[in-house]
């Protein structure tokens, strides 16, 4: 971990910058990816694009400390290492690619309540895949249900790993309608997508990832 400290109430990292609201990532590397500096203000989208194997996926570990990793992450200047794990994951949200399900039961996941129905409704998703076993829904509909759980967390950052890849153009817009709205909140966005009118829609801010690095400019 490189070296930090407090300066009149704002976090600073080792190399003197001053951290602001929402995600700030410094010096992020492991020995697969990396080193990796941006920033993610509250209610913004850095999208995230790059050939298969690039690094995406490991970035977006990193950054919710589910990869070992060097460097400094912090939420509105709190750093990582210095809040539990749990805290920090409530927080900082990592949806993956293929979301992981601990049991067969939707329910063991989410409670059917108002919030879930809005949710599943702006999702267009059926009312029956709750009591569907998880293995019978469809991958698309596992990636909107865990894209629920997710939100349910009401979480500072999303971490979303091609949230959109199983889904059609009408139900991928609802689903970014969803981001949207998330962000309208105040939650920052990191997006990992494949597709580029995706990433022209939804980016506040765009870089491009080549066997670990970014490469150019932001944009
Ligand atoms: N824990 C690990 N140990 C060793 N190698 C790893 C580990 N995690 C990822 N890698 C390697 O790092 C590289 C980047 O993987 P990553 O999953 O981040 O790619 P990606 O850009 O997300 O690709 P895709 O678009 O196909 O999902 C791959 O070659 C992968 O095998």
């Amino acid at each position: 971990m490189d070296p930090v400290s407090v300066i009149e109430g704002r976090s600073v990292s080792s190399s003197g910058d001053v951290l602001s609201r929402g995600l700030s990532v410094r010096a992020l590397r492991n020995a697969h990816a990396g080193p990796f500096a941006f920033d993610v203000p509250p209610g913004t989208c850095l999208v995230i694009t790059g050939t298969s194997g690039a690094g995406k996926s490991v970035l977006l570990r990193m950054v919710a400390d589910l990869d070992p990793h060097q460097g400094d992450v912090a939420l509105d200047g709190c750093f990582c290492s210095a809040m539990p794990a749990h805290r920090w994951r409530r927080q900082v949200v990592y949806l993956p690619a293929e979301p992981g399900w601990w049991s067969d039961s939707v329910l063991d996941h989410m409670p059917d309540d108002a919030l879930t129905r809005d949710l599943m409704a702006q999702a267009g998703l059926r009312a029956g895949v709750l009591n569907d076993p998880v293995h019978r829904l469809s991958t698309g509909e596992r990636q909107r249900l865990a894209l629920i759980r997710a939100l349910r967390l009401a979480p500072r950052v999303l971490l979303m790993d091609e949230p959109c890849s199983a889904l059609d153009e009408g139900t991928t817009l609802m689903v970014e309608a969803m981001m949207r709205a998330a962000m309208a909140g105040g939650t920052a966005i990191v997006l990992v997508s494949h597709d580029p009118t995706q990433a022209m829609r939804m980016a506040d801010l765009r870089r491009e990832l080549v066997h670990g690095h970014f490469v150019g400019a932001a944009s």
